[in-house]
């Protein structure tokens, strides 16, 4: 296990790029859509830059991976870097909706070990280091209103007698996952972005079940902070904890409980 790292040094940075994100939010942005027919906006680019500069001023030696930024080959990373998804959830931010996300995450030797998840519309900050994890609004600056988060519900895939409350995405579906949903048959929540997993955390939900690969960025954070709150994210029908540094940055299909 490497050194205990000073996280608390981020938060500013993550307040910044959240900030960023709410004043394109409210007055407006550039949409392109990249090579992977996904979409980006000014607000994406704003916020990672924010959050690259910072990263990279606070901890010089630890590499970052961003979708916004350098996708260096995983191989190279054998340590530990950061990995960055400046704003989840772009399709529901051009939408209009607020479940939009600010993720930073440290991956130790495969394994993700932080997750810090800023909601800047709903004024919301999560962050989990090494099993604890906290809630505190966005704007308590001195975190004086933080609160444990910890999942009080031992929710496993297909209890018998049990109906769970399953988060699905609002913009994207499957046909796996559609499959997988049909057998659950639980309530299902619709929420955006990479809040599913705080979701849990926070004793809202209990499952969160994708039977299709997504990228790195887009869970790590949010898998920190559940991990730290006595949840985790498992390859899909398996024990085994998603880890971190696969080739392309592609995650595997994950159940989340
Ligand atoms: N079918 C799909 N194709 C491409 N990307 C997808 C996808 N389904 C989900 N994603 C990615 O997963 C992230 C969260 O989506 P969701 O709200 O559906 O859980 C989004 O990240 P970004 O917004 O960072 O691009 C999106 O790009
Ligand atoms: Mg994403």
């Amino acid at each position: 296990m490497q050194n205990p790292i000073p996280y608390g040094d981020l938060f500013p940075a993550v307040r910044e790029a959240s900030a960023a994100e709410l004043r394109y939010f409210s007055e407006g942005y550039d949409v392109q859509i990249k090579k992977d027919r996904t979409p980006v906006t000014s607000a994406d680019l704003a916020a990672n830059k924010i959050l690259v500069d910072a990263l990279q001023k606070l901890y010089p030696e630890i590499p970052v991976v961003s979708e916004e930024f350098d996708k260096p080959n995983p191989e190279t990373l054998k340590k530990a870097f950061f990995l960055v998804d400046p704003l989840d959830g772009t399709t529901d931010f051009i939408s209009g909706r607020k479940e939009f996300t600010v993720n930073v995450a440290l991956v130790e030797q495969g394994k993700v070990v932080l997750g810090i998840v800023a909601v800047p519309a709903l004024n919301e900050l999560y962050y989990g280091y090494r099993g604890e994890a906290f809630f505190a609004p966005l704007d308590d600056a001195g975190l004086l209103n933080k609160r444990t988060l910890h999942v009080q519900d031992r929710y496993r895939p297909f209890m018998p007698g049990r109906k769970p409350r399953v988060l699905v995405s609002v913009t994207h579906s499957d046909s796996c996952t559609l499959d997988h949903l049909r057998k659950i048959a639980g309530v299902e929540l619709p929420v955006g972005s990479s809040l599913k997993f705080l979701r849990i955390a926070d004793g809202f939900a209990n499952y969160y079940p994708r039977n299709f690969s997504l990228h790195e960025w887009d869970i790590a954070a949010g898998h920190g902070v559940l991990k730290a709150a006595g949840g985790n994210v498992y390859c899909f029908g398996t024990e085994n904890e998603v880890g971190y540094g696969q080739k392309d940055f592609v995650c595997p299909p994950f159940e989340a409980y």
